[in-house]
């Protein structure tokens, strides 16, 4: 997941931009970065939830199997039927959302949306009570792997390489081809790095 959101700022230059400028308000660039500053990451947040939505790690959930039958939004599902749950597609639908394709993490600036799957438009990691139990956990991690990797470095790509933003149908959804990106040191104080 950390490489499709590294894939996305890189491919959007002005996201690049306001996301270290939120890293050098909220840090400083005397510092690294600490939990407590978490909250205050809200730029980095929208970008993460935008990539959630364009590249859902698991774009079908887990398969539900109802032991009775039932309806659902006007449709018989028969007892001991598998259920996939198009979460891609639904992430992707001009229904749902504008210009789908687009990644503009500003849609998710305004603090509405969150991972909890109450919201059927958006489940990255599930809903119900089969929701992806280390979502916390999985949250954190990314934002912290995410904010120590732009806030200490910046990133270029290969000369002559191009960004292929095309992901590999699976079970988890994948990069088709990996990223690759160049660091280059950021804060000024070296000791820092150690
Ligand atoms: C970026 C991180 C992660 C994403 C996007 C993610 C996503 C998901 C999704 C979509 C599901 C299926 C939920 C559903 O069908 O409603 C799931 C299930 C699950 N996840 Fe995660 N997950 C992540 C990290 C983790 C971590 C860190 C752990 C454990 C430490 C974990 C453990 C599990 C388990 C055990 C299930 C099966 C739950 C069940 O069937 O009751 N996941 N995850």
């Amino acid at each position: 997941m950390a490489e499709w959101v590294m894939a996305e700022i890189l491919n959007n230059p002005n996201v690049m931009k306001n996301v270290q400028d939120e890293l050098t308000e909220v840090i400083g660039m005397n510092s690294i970065v600490e939990e407590s500053h978490f909250p205050k990451l809200r730029y980095l947040d929208a970008v993460i939830k935008e990539t959630f939505r364009l590249h859902p790690p698991l774009p079908f959930l887990i398969q539900r199997c109802p032991d009775e039958s039932c309806k659902v939004g006007g449709y018989t599902i028969p007892k001991g039927t598998t259920v996939y749950i198009n979460v891609w597609a639904i992430q992707r639908d001009p229904e749902n959302w504008t210009n789908p394709l687009e990644f503009k993490p500003d849609r998710f600036l305004n603090q509405k949306w969150d991972y909890n799957g109450n919201n059927f438009k958006f489940l990255p990691f599930g809903s119900g009570r089969r929701i992806c139990p280390g979502l916390l956990l999985g949250e954190k991690i990314l934002v912290y792997i995410l904010a120590s990797l732009l806030h200490s470095f910046d990133w270029s790509l290969p000369k002559d390489e191009e960004l292929e933003l095309s992901d590999e149908f699976g079970f988890v959804t994948k990069k088709r081809k990996p990223l690759i990106a160049i660091p280059s040191q950021r804060l000024s104080d070296a000791s820092l790095y150690f």
